[in-house]
């Protein structure tokens, strides 16, 4: 049986807010739930009745305290994360963000902090990210894409473990060298339960639509 057959899908969405004219991109440092501790950008679940610009929208406010006009909410793609001996897969459609309103702030979810496009932290992100986000940042989007995550094996685990309990007493230090945004510590493992096995990735998106669906629903790049 194939281990990422897929049944249904949850729909996210992932916010990437850039500031063109300085080549820094905005990530939050995720404190806790899926993807603790790796930057990431901002989103979370689509809600029953919003749209992905919608639930967008609502989560940059929530995570980054900051709004972007549906006009500079610009679709740039749809990954489908898929998980081993997992039916269920995650449609993130991903946006950017060259504007946006408000200041930004820290909550109990995400730590914000600008990056300089050359200084991005790839090896504390999600794997994936470092095959996309290039693209994105070079604006050769729109792309899909299909990544495939396998779960670590229980010896893999325990190395992270490992390296996630030994990290934490040294994280103390760690948090003085973090921005001035913020007190909390940073943590500097990685506890990855997932690696990439496998991806694919597309920007001829010809077909995308009939491909991506799942349960009767049609991604769509219109919103
Ligand atoms: N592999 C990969 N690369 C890049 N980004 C992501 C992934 N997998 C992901 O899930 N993501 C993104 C997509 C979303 O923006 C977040 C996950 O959202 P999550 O925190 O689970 O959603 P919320 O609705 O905020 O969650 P709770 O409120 O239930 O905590 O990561």
């Amino acid at each position: 049986m194939d281990p990422f057959r897929i049944t249904s899908k949850k729909v996210l969405t992932l916010v990437m807010v850039i500031d063109k004219d300085q080549k820094k991109i905005l990530l939050g440092y995720k404190k806790r739930g899926f993807g603790a501790h790796l930057w990431n950008g901002f989103g979370g679940k689509v809600e029953p009745g919003e749209t992905p610009k919608e639930g967008a929208h609502r989560e940059l406010e929530e995570e980054a305290g900051i709004t972007v006009t549906p006009e500079n909410l610009k679709k740039a793609g749809i990954l489908l994360f898929l998980f081993e001996n997992d039916p269920v897969a995650l449609e993130t459609h991903i946006y950017t963000a060259y504007e946006h309103d408000g200041q930004i702030r820290e909550c109990d979810e995400m730590r914000p902090q600008w990056f300089d496009f050359a200084a991005i932290p790839f090896d504390q992100m999600w794997e994936d990210d470092k095959i996309w986000l290039p693209l994105l940042l070079k604006g050769q989007d729109p792309f899909f894409g299909r990544m495939y995550f396998k779960r670590k094996s229980i010896g893999e685990q325990e190395q992270v473990d490992a390296i996630s309990s030994a990290s934490s007493s040294a994280d103390a230090t760690l948090a003085n060298h973090s921005t001035t945004m913020t007190s909390t510590p940073f943590t500097k493992a990685e506890p990855k339960p997932f690696y990439m096995s496998d991806y694919h990735l597309e920007l001829d998106l010809t077909g995308v639509p009939k491909d991506v669906a799942l349960d009767g629903t049609v991604a769509s790049f219109e919103n």
